[in-house]
């Protein structure tokens, strides 16, 4: 991925990784890791904003989607600002329907009928985006692609994009950013070492050192 060092490096300046070895962060699917990405953060900063953004313009080109959609909340913005680069439709997926109101899975406009590329701010399971993918698919569309700032590369999520029958894109993954870490030596060495040995098997680190995975 040629985009992939340069948002590497935003990732780190703009503190969007950290590492807590002794108190491990929990994901959304339960489980436990030494490393957080948090890209909410990159919304705060004008100059990544439009870094990120023509990246991301740059990937979905390509798929010349009728419809740009966010995956709720935080790849609503990117969406936003992407839709209006290509000067199209912009929808966004909840995480579940609203419980009120009008009760919408989707919120902005129908998408039946249409292609649309879903962005995401980061996957690690990949449950997060392929529900939002199930939903625009669910709601009519054709999806042609998913594409995330950040992967962790988990290996079960290439399969589960290709049952999707949906393209599988991303920014920057795992690798590129512990190697640019490393480069910069941003994070002690053996640090880096574990957020190394949690990526290899992210399911049964935190059980087999005394952190037991959250039911989710
Ligand atoms: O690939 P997965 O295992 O599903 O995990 C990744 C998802 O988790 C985070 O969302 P979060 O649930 O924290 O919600 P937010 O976007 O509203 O902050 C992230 O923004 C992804 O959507
Ligand atoms: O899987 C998650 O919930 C998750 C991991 C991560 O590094 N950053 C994030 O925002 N969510």
């Amino acid at each position: 991925m040629e985009h992939a060092k340069k948002i590497a490096a935003i990732l780190l300046e703009k503190q969007a990784v950290t590492l807590n070895i002794d108190a491990p962060y929990t994901y959304a699917s339960g489980i436990r890791s030494p490393i957080y990405c948090d890209n909410r953060r990159l919304i705060f900063y004008p100059d990544a904003r439009r870094t990120i953004s023509a990246a991301f313009c740059e990937e979905v080109k390509p798929f010349a989607p009728d419809v740009i959609a966010g995956t709720a909340t935080s790849a609503i913005s990117w969406a936003a600002w992407v839709a209006d680069a290509f000067d199209k439709p912009m929808v966004y997926i909840r995480k579940a329907a609203k419980g009120y109101g009008k009760q919408q899975l989707i919120e902005g406009g129908s998408i039946e009928g249409k292609t649309v590329v879903v962005l995401e701010d980061l996957v690690s399971t990949g449950g997060s985006s392929l529900n939002a993918v199930q939903a625009c698919q669910d709601a009519g569309a054709r999806v042609l692609a998913m594409i995330a700032i950040f992967t962790y590369q988990f290996a079960e999520v290439m399969p589960k994009f290709v049952d999707a029958n949906c393209q599988f894109g991303f920014l920057c993954n795992f690798s590129t950013l512990i190697e640019v870490a490393e480069e910069r030596r941003l994070f002690a060495p053996e640090k880096l070492a574990i957020a190394r040995e949690w990526n290899r098997d992210p399911q049964n680190w935190g059980p087999s050192h005394g952190f037991p995975n959250e039911a989710k």
